[in-house]
């Protein structure tokens, strides 16, 4: 294996599979000239192309928080998280010439300028995740659409899977996103709800990356797509500290402390957190930091959860049921209440309840 002086390799001097698969015609191929729609009867939404983002999706009225917008049916899925162009060809067997065909003609966010990614590969990353990034980086710099291209622009987790759907994939990111997506293993589709109430004409947005992180490793996440963020949390905030911009990096790095030091006290050592003097208030400063942000999503719902069970621990009823309350409202408008885990949550709103009408008589 080729290697640097000072141990690295370089990535492009280990060229392999991309141009040695066995299933070449379907590795790479001209984009496909369909025309992207959304699903038949769908009254939510419409496609429109936008300068310089391809395609997006637009409200076609009023859509209030909460409304299930989308259930997607995966296209082409791979059965592991960390998958490799064979992974994907095997997937991809699978596909009739239609499917495949509508593959093709989903974003790919291929040639890329290789001197915007670093060039080398440290000596101690090897085998599989070394073919991986090496893979991922040539299917990048690409001229050409590849399944790979195409794969790592659109796919999203499924489980313990990855998968693309081709509808869900229409959909542009935000760092500060009005929708959330969730794979449903229950109905084993992809949701997607609103998480904001949507005005019409409104586009649709979802975050690729963890839109808590701030705003450099958003931007790297990003690039793997070939774009850069300007959605109001990523717009310079022209000195301004009471921009959205400044306020947003202000509590993403407030969020990101509270998340640090309330971390090891929720789940099983939730019973510590309750007797620690200050978590309760932590908790409570990280659900009002998410609201805040626009983050109604499943990690605001956990800490209304843990924060109700903390309540039930000190018997604190009103709190407890009003915590439950909120916990049960968030999962079910970010992820619907046919979504698996839902009854766990309205089990606990259910058992605080009981306890506080036994308390009371
Ligand atoms: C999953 S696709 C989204 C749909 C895509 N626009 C299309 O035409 O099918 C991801 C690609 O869309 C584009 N994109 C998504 N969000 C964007 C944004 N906020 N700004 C610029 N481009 C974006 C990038 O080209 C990215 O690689």
């Amino acid at each position: 294996m080729p290697c640097g002086l000072d141990g690295a390799i370089d990535m492009l001097s280990l060229k392999n599979s991309q141009t040695s698969s066995p299933n070449n015609s379907t590795t790479s191929r001209p984009t496909s000239k369909l025309t992207p729609k959304a699903p038949e009867g769908n009254p939510y939404y419409e496609i429109r192309a936008i300068p310089d983002k391809g395609y997006g999706c637009f409200a076609l009225k009023d859509i209030k928080r909460g409304t299930r917008i989308l259930t997607d049916k995966p296209l082409l899925i791979v059965p592991k998280p960390d998958y490799l162009l064979e992974d994907i060809e095997e997937a991809a067997k699978k596909l009739s010439p239609e499917e495949l065909e509508l593959y093709f003609s989903l974003s790919s966010s291929h040639g890329q300028d290789p001197t915007k990614w670093p060039s080398r590969v440290h000596a101690s990353v090897q085998g599989r995740e070394l073919q991986r990034i090496r893979e991922q980086h040539l299917a990048r710099i690409s001229p050409t659409t590849s399944l790979t291209s195409i794969f790592q622009t659109n796919c999203m987790e499924m489980g313990l899977s990855a998968a693309v759907f081709p509808h869900a994939s229409r959909i542009n990111h935000s760092c500060n996103p009005n929708c959330n997506f969730t794979w449903n293993a229950l109905l084993a589709l992809e949701t997607v709800h609103a998480i904001a109430d949507i005005p019409a004409g409104a586009e649709l947005t979802f975050s690729y990356c963890d839109m808590t992180k701030e705003k450099t490793l958003r931007a790297w996440e990003l690039k793997h797509y070939g774009f850069s963020c300007d959605c109001r949390a990523c717009a310079g905030d022209g000195g301004d500290p009471e921009s959205f911009a400044h306020q947003s990096a202000e509590r993403r790095f407030r969020i990101h402390e509270l998340d640090r030091a309330t971390k090891v006290l929720r789940g099983a050592r939730l019973g510590e957190g309750a007797r620690t003097p200050g978590f309760v208030n932590q908790l409570l400063e990280l659900a009002q930091l998410h609201r805040e942000e626009g983050d109604y999503s499943i990690r605001l719902a956990r800490i209304y959860l843990d924060l109700a069970l903390v309540c039930e621990i000190a018997s604190d009823w009103k709190n407890g049921v009003e915590c439950a309350a909120n916990a049960v409202k968030v999962k079910r408008e970010c992820q619907g209440a046919d979504s698996p885990d839902y009854d766990k949550y309205e089990d606990v709103l259910r058992r605080i309840y009981l306890k506080s009408k036994a308390a009371m008589s």
